[in-house]
């Protein structure tokens, strides 16, 4: 087995469980646009045939048969607007109707443009017209250092795509931040994960993606330590900042959630203590007042010994440093001659 890029291990920009969306699709005869972005991989049961024919977890559109050379294209909204550093093009279960070949492209845009708008703009390629296999992962890098808001998969001339990831690192917009009080490790607000010693069951990422985690598996889970050590995560912060509040949610943790936690800010000078060790209880979001102290641009949390946590929230504010690295961050990736200089929301 070849090994896959670490791009593959940042965020998926499009999924839905971090509010990713498909606004429109010119065909969908036999699977509807939607699947494209669902977090869970696809499924497939054989034989199941519904009013359409077949039943597919994704997007699938009918054989063409005017137009033979055209293409079939869908517009995903990427719940979090970034960087894109690659996209996966998953045709799993699609056998004798995937496309030959597929093409990307994607579009960074103010405001929320409906999709008679959104098809009039003008796209940059991100991923030439290339070839795919069926009931198969497609990996295609991307290298762009642009931030964008959507995403358009193009299917040459048509056929079945199960998912459609998007990776890449968020880039919030300043203008619609509130620098006073944020939750620091949000990947929406530019929070990453930066470490994690185990994710055998499901990814860092998930504990600072955005809302309640409906089940276990929305969650970070590691598994079962069977030495003396412990789990932990890193998360870079949005900016440098001050935490004043840890949010940490063990909700459907019952039987695995860990015993007990510490959150240490990390700086370049060395530690600094957030949270002392603290026993947690399972399935329960705990809110915990930190001392406001150091201002720190990554915490560390370890869980002991293991188990798992479906949200890590830190509230806080943004030091000066910190609110000018984010918006540096955002003007960096506009386009050429795009010079928004963003205010903040105070
Ligand atoms: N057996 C099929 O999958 N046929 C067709 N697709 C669906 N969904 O029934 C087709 O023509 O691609």
């Amino acid at each position: 087995m070849t090994a896959e890029p670490d791009w593959v291990l940042l965020p998926d920009l499009a999924s839905r469980a971090v509010g990713g969306g498909v606004p429109w699709a010119n065909d969908e005869f036999f699977a509807v646009r939607e699947n494209l972005v669902t977090a869970a991989p696809p499924q497939f049961q054989p034989s199941t045939f519904g009013a359409k024919g077949q039943v597919y977890d994704g997007w699938e559109t009918r054989r063409r048969r005017i137009d033979r050379d055209g293409a079939d294209e869908a517009i995903v909204r990427l719940g979090l607007p970034g960087v894109i550093s690659g996209v996966v093009v998953d045709t799993a279960f699609f056998t004798g109707n995937y496309p030959p070949e597929v093409s990307v492209q994607a579009v960074g845009v103010d405001g929320y443009p409906s999709p008679d708008e959104l098809c009039a703009l003008d796209w940059v390629d991100l991923v030439p017209r290339s070839p795919v296999s069926g009931d198969t992962r497609t990996l295609f890098d991307v290298l762009s250092d642009r931030r964008f808001t959507h995403v358009r998969l193009r299917q040459h001339p048509d056929g079945g795509v199960a998912r459609l990831r998007v990776h890449g690192t968020p880039v919030p917009d300043p203008r619609v931040i509130d620098r006073t009080w944020l939750d620091l490790a949000a990947l929406a607000n530019g929070g990453m994960i930066s470490g994690c010693s185990n994710w055998f069951y499901s990814s860092p990422a998930n504990l600072i993606s955005p809302g309640l985690a409906a089940v276990m598996g929305d969650g970070w889970e590691t598994a079962r330590r069977r030495d003396d050590g412990n789990d932990w995560v890193q998360v870079r912060l949005a900016g440098h900042g001050v935490v004043h509040l840890a949010e940490l949610d063990t909700s459907h943790f019952k039987g695995n959630a860990p015993g007990w936690v510490t959150l240490t800010g990390l700086r370049a000078d060395g530690e600094v203590e957030l949270l002392p060790r603290t026993r947690l209880q399972p399935d329960t979001c705990h809110k915990f007042r930190l001392e406001p102290g150091a201002d720190v641009a990554e915490v560390r949390m370890d869980i002991l010994p293991d188990g798992g946590m479906a949200r890590l929230r830190l509230w806080g504010s943004l030091t000066d440093a910190g609110a000018d690295d984010l918006v540096d961050r955002f003007t960096d990736s506009l386009p050429p001659g795009q010079n928004a200089a963003p205010g903040w929301v105070r």
